[in-house]
């Protein structure tokens, strides 16, 4: 494996920044580290980087603004202590990326979002759309209405899952240490720094152990399991120290700074046979063969007017099959509309689906980048 930073021809990347950074160990937002974060934010930007941050902090900054110096048992004050938060963290962010010329938007998650299709799907759209407008999403989790993530308090999940979710080239953990050592620093002198590895390797798993500091929940586990989680879809993983000066500016530059966890398959591979091995099809459409040929030869998206027939009942976010005239199957993909909106719209042009459908929705049922041609990947049968 080479030591080329796992940024090298990256253009999404999702940054995760740990509770004790962000609260400076407790003592409150840290105005300092998030301008400083913002900066470089703002000249990735620039520089034609998509950027997603997932921020925690909320709980600890709860409890600050409550006046609770340790951290409750009991959840539903976690649960309180995190509403009260999060005002703080979202105001703090939105305060200083405006002030770099940045828009920002909130956005709260929880992991059973995307494990449902069609919450994984609104999710993903509207994520892809704050980027496309250039606004950079903040996200947390939605701790309001959560229990087991916020009884493990681990937030490094969750930027694996946003990673997954936006397809990003790279997850890059900031946290209180320079990266992974071989055992934890603050109990072993002697543990040796571990500049480069692969994601998903076991071996990792056993020196990374629980959180060093009483803010902070997960410890680096979760960030190797994290980085495992993102590798899935392709993305590589930094663990980096978020105080490091410009550390986002130099690893886009390529310095090897902080922990890489190289992702061993290529991102669209990785997507293409996840949606092949993970999906169950819940219905099929058949296509004309002027659709078929869009698809099958151009790797184009699949219009709704090419759409001849629709079988069976699903749902938005479902994964369909994609047949020809003759019934052999060309593609799978997830659908953005029920069997019922597609029998509606199917054989039409995007401009009637709104007097048809009652709202504008997306011009495809089946977006490229949510379909797997069958020619393309082993695929398990269809039942
Ligand atoms: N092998 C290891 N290498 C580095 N840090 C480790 C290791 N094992 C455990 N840790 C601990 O993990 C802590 C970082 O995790 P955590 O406190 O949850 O941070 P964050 O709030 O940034 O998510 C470090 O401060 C360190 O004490
Ligand atoms: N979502 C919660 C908890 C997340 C959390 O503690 O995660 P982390 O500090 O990244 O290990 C928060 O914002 O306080």
């Amino acid at each position: 494996m080479t030591t080329a930073s796992v940024l090298d021809g990256a253009r999404r990347i999702v940054v995760k920044v740990g509770s004790s950074l962000v609260t400076n160990e407790g003592r409150g937002v840290d105005a300092e580290a998030i301008g400083n974060w913002c900066r470089q934010l703002a000249a990735l930007a620039q520089d034609g980087y998509e950027v997603v941050m997932v921020s925690s902090g909320a709980i600890a900054e709860g409890m600050k603004r409550l006046g609770w110096s340790s951290r409750p048992k009991e959840l539903h004050e976690l649960q309180a202590a995190a509403a009260v938060g999060q005002m703080g963290l979202a105001q703090m962010y939105e305060t200083q990326l405006s002030a770099q010329g940045l828009a920002s938007a909130q956005v709260l998650l929880t992991h059973a979002d995307l494990a449902d299709r069609e919450r994984y799907l609104n999710a993903r759209s509207t994520l892809l759309t704050l980027l496309a407008h250039r606004v950079l999403p903040v996200i947390n989790e939605n701790d309001t209405v959560v229990t087991d993530e916020i009884k493990f308090g681990d937030n490094d999940t969750l930027g694996a899952l946003v990673a997954n979710l936006v397809e990003a080239d790279v997850l890059v953990i900031l946290t209180d240490q320079r990266g992974l050592y071989s055992a934890d620093p603050r109990k072993d002198p002697q543990a040796q720094f571990i500049s480069l590895a692969e994601a998903g390797d076991p071996s990792l798993e056993a020196m990374a152990g629980g959180a060093g500091s009483s803010i902070g929940r997960g410890g680096m586990l979760t960030k190797i399991l994290a980085a495992k989680r993102a590798c899935r879809s392709g993305a590589s993983t930094v663990i980096a120290w978020g105080r490091e000066p410009d550390v986002l500016l130099r690893l886009a530059r390529g310095e090897a700074i902080g922990t890489h966890l190289k992702a061993r398959t290529q991102k669209l591979a990785a997507r293409k046979q996840w949606m092949a091995d993970h999906l169950q099809l819940r219905g099929s459409v058949r296509v004309d063969e002027g659709a078929a040929a869009k698809l099958r030869d151009e790797g184009k998206s699949l219009l709704p007017i090419g759409v001849t027939t629709v079988h069976g009942d699903f749902h938005r976010g479902e994964v369909i099959a994609v047949c020809a005239s003759d019934g052999t199957e060309l593609a799978r993909g997830l659908t953005n509309y029920s069997a019922a909106e597609a029998r509606l719209i199917a054989r039409k042009p995007s401009s009637a689906f709104e007097a048809v459908l009652g709202y504008l929705a997306e011009p495809e049922l089946i977006h490229r980048d949510n379909m797997i041609l069958v020619s393309q990947v082993q695929v398990p049968a269809s039942p």
